[in-house]
């Protein structure tokens, strides 16, 4: 017996940062929006825990126990005092090292799907609980949909959406490492006063209003500037998108996959050419969001 688990990409369509705290993370107001590109991870019954992985971004992904979906099953296994001996596999659509929390849908996929095959009962809670401990964005991969994210990312409130956004994303030729782009974030605030991160109210009436213009006007990510310090040639891929008749045009969380919300679906396939077409980028994806969080299929 096999369970395979669905489980979606996202943009933050706020990220406010705050100061980096004594245990290294930062406090954020992070909203969060699940977009329809997605992986699957699979669990079957093995002799002993293996995880492989297929995709076009397949060879970055670690295959040893550093993998979130692997770190998952073992986290629930151990919670139970269960062997986590399963086979896990990662058919991977999400890019790798994007800022498009890739590695955190793998790791709330093979929770839930662990929790489905060994038939644990885990409530909603405590799957929640696991998931902040494997990561600040992994609770969110589980829930999907729209939510705010406090503290790391990993406290979150359901938000009302009010329609589909359509997103264009594109991919770059290399990944940025997270921790770089928050460390960045640090060089560059020295000697200012970092305010607490609060989520915009008018981003909040926008999203529930579900109106792609106003919601161009409201999006913010002041991880931006850290992600474009690190990986200037970024500035072409948003001027090309912006230039191709993008609503708004903005980095991926901490990038560098650069994020651009589009009128309706065609406006996107325009955008999504001409992007394509720039030479600014790797690959160009369309996807339209909110779409719910991990689901078993
Ligand atoms: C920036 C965001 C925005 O949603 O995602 P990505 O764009 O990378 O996908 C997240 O905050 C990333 O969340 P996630 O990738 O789960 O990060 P974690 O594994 O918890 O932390 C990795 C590292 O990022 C930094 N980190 C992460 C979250 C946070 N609130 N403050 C931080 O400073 C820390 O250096 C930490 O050691
Ligand atoms: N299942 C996984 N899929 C992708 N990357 C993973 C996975 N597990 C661990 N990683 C590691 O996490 C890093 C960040 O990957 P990812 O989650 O895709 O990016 P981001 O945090 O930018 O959204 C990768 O470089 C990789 O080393």
């Amino acid at each position: 017996m096999s369970v395979t688990v669905r489980v979606p990409a996202k943009v933050n369509v706020q990220l406010a940062v705050g100061a980096a705290r004594p245990d290294g993370f930062h406090d954020l107001a992070n909203v969060f929006l699940a977009v329809g590109l997605y992986d699957e991870v699979t669990v079957t019954p093995s002799d002993e825990l293996r995880v492989t992985c297929e995709g076009p971004d397949a060879a970055q992904v670690p295959l040893d126990r550093t993998n979130l979906a692997a770190r998952a099953a073992i986290a629930l296994a151990g919670r139970r005092g269960l062997d986590a001996a399963v086979h896990i596999h990662i058919a991977k659509d999400i890019p790798v090292a994007g800022g498009m929390a890739g590695g955190s849908a793998d790791g709330a996929g093979a929770l839930l799907a662990c929790d489905t095959l060994w038939g644990t009962g885990a409530s909603r809670e405590e799957l929640l609980e696991i998931c902040a401990e494997l990561g600040s964005d992994v609770p969110f991969s589980l829930v999907g949909g729209a939510a705010l994210g406090v503290g790391r990312g990993e406290r979150l409130t359901a938000l009302e959406v009010g329609g589909t956004f359509h997103w264009v994303f594109a991919m770059a030729a290399r990944g940025l490492s997270t921790p770089a782009v928050f460390r960045e974030f640090d060089r560059l605030a020295e000697g200012r006063d970092i305010p607490e991160p609060v989520a915009s109210a008018d981003l909040l009436a926008v999203l529930a209003k579900g109106d792609p213009e106003a919601l161009a006007a409201a999006v913010t990510n002041d991880l931006q500037p850290a992600a474009l310090s690190l990986f200037p040639e970024l500035a072409d891929t948003l001027a090309a998108g912006r230039g191709a008749g993008a609503l708004a045009a903005l980095v991926s969380g901490s990038g560098p996959t650069t994020a651009f919300l589009t009128r309706d679906a065609e406006s996107a396939e325009k955008v999504a050419q001409a992007l394509g077409a720039s030479g600014t980028c790797r690959t160009v994806r369309t996807a339209a969001g909110p779409v719910a969080g991990a689901t078993v299929v």
